[in-house]
């Protein structure tokens, strides 16, 4: 990958030339008529930035930690499934782009590379580990001290799956199985350990999981539990009740329910309903230093990207990665010094304005 690619969109169109568009359809898709994948970039588009001027601000800082664990960037790299799909090392390339860059990786349940090879091939990345609650609740004890284990300093426990999203891209392509040789390594039985028939168990989605669950996981783990996929301000107060560390607000990147709002417009109620009691993170429609800025001024206190990350491993690999991640801090650097602000940390509501 040697040709200068100048925005996240270029990203986009080299990966686009190497996926096979089966899988390309699979990484930028999402449910139903993909109303909410376009609302996510959309609503970015639709907040203006309104600048201060002579401030005498000086060189921007921008580094933020969450729950404990530090990075040098308030973008962290979203749970992803199916990295091999893009580059045979799969999530040890991006790992070893995450650690580079000092940002945290959250490792995806799904991942086509076990937990424990992630973290050995990224020493000194610092990674947290995703997972879809199960119904069996000793397998899902399984995968969490797995994740202890392997040294993740969070679980990110995503809510918005009771079922999986009707995708018809994937349909449309017969896209349900991962190729000959690729597996979810996080769910093979021989992994962990449990006993269970056949060599890989299925990830189950299922309706049946409650705040009861969440409860479960509280005294089962010291991790603290961030909550990915509240959309709605009752459950973010909920969460509180029920002892969570961290907020997530994420429509999946639209793959879910379709016709979800953007999430940058769900942010403000969801900061008000939290009123500073836990940190706050969002994804969804994150492609500029810009929109970055703009999540956290309504109140993140970081954001993470899926789709680039995906985009800069297809093209590139860990380079690939390595270059997306670069380009969101020199944004964010670049857009923060413009706005006359220092700090992350000065940014507020009243810099945005609605276009
Ligand atoms: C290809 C793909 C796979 C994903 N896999 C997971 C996953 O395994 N677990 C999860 O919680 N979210 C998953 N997500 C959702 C992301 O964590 C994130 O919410 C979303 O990608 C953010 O939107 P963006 O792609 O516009 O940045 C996936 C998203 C994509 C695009
Ligand atoms: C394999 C899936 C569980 C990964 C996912 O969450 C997604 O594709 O959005």
């Amino acid at each position: 990958m040697t040709a200068v690619l100048p925005a996240i969109r270029d990203f986009e169109a080299a990966a686009r030339d190497r996926l096979d568009p089966a899988h390309y359809d699979y990484f930028a898709g999402g449910a139903g008529d993909e109303l909410t994948v376009r609302a996510n970039e959309a609503a970015f588009a639709r907040l203006a930035l309104l600048p201060r001027v002579l401030r005498g601000a000086g060189s921007p800082r921008i580094g933020v930690t969450l729950l404990g664990s530090r990075a040098a960037m308030p973008v962290l790299v979203a749970p992803t499934a199916f990295h091999r799909l893009a580059d045979p090392e799969g999530e040890k390339a991006t790992a070893r782009a995450a650690a580079a860059a000092e940002t945290i990786m959250i490792v995806s349940m799904a991942a086509t590379v076990a937990v424990e090879d992630v973290a050995a091939a990224a020493p000194g990345a610092t990674l947290w580990f995703q997972l879809y609650v199960q119904p069996d609740m000793a397998f899902t004890e399984a995968l969490v001290r797995r994740a202890e284990k392997a040294g993740c300093a969070a679980l990110v426990v995503t809510v918005d799956s009771p079922a999986r999203g009707r995708r018809d891209r994937d349909v449309r392509n017969g896209f349900d199985d991962l190729p000959a040789g690729m597996r979810c390594e996080n769910l093979r039985c021989e992994n962990l350990c449990d006993g269970g028939a056949g060599p890989v168990r299925p990830i189950v989605m299922s309706p049946v999981i409650s705040w009861e669950h969440v409860d479960m996981l509280r005294r089962m783990t010291r991790l603290p539990i961030v909550l990915k996929g509240v959309t709605h301000p009752a459950d973010a107060r909920l969460a509180l009740d029920h002892g969570v560390s961290a907020l997530y607000v994420s429509n999946h990147g639209g793959r879910q329910l379709d016709t979800v709002p953007a999430t940058v417009d769900l942010l403000p109620e969801i900061v008000a309903a939290v009123g500073g009691a836990v940190p706050v993170l969002m994804d969804g429609g994150i492609r500029r230093g810009t929109d970055v800025i703009k999540a956290m001024a309504l109140g993140a206190s970081a954001v993470a990207v899926g789709r680039p990350v995906i985009w800069g491993l297809a093209a590139g690999g860990e380079c690939g990665v390595a270059r997306v991640l670069g380009l969101l801090r020199d944004e964010v650097e670049h857009a923060l010094t413009l706005c006359g602000l220092a700090s992350t940390q000065d940014l507020e509501p009243g810099l945005v304005r609605r276009c």
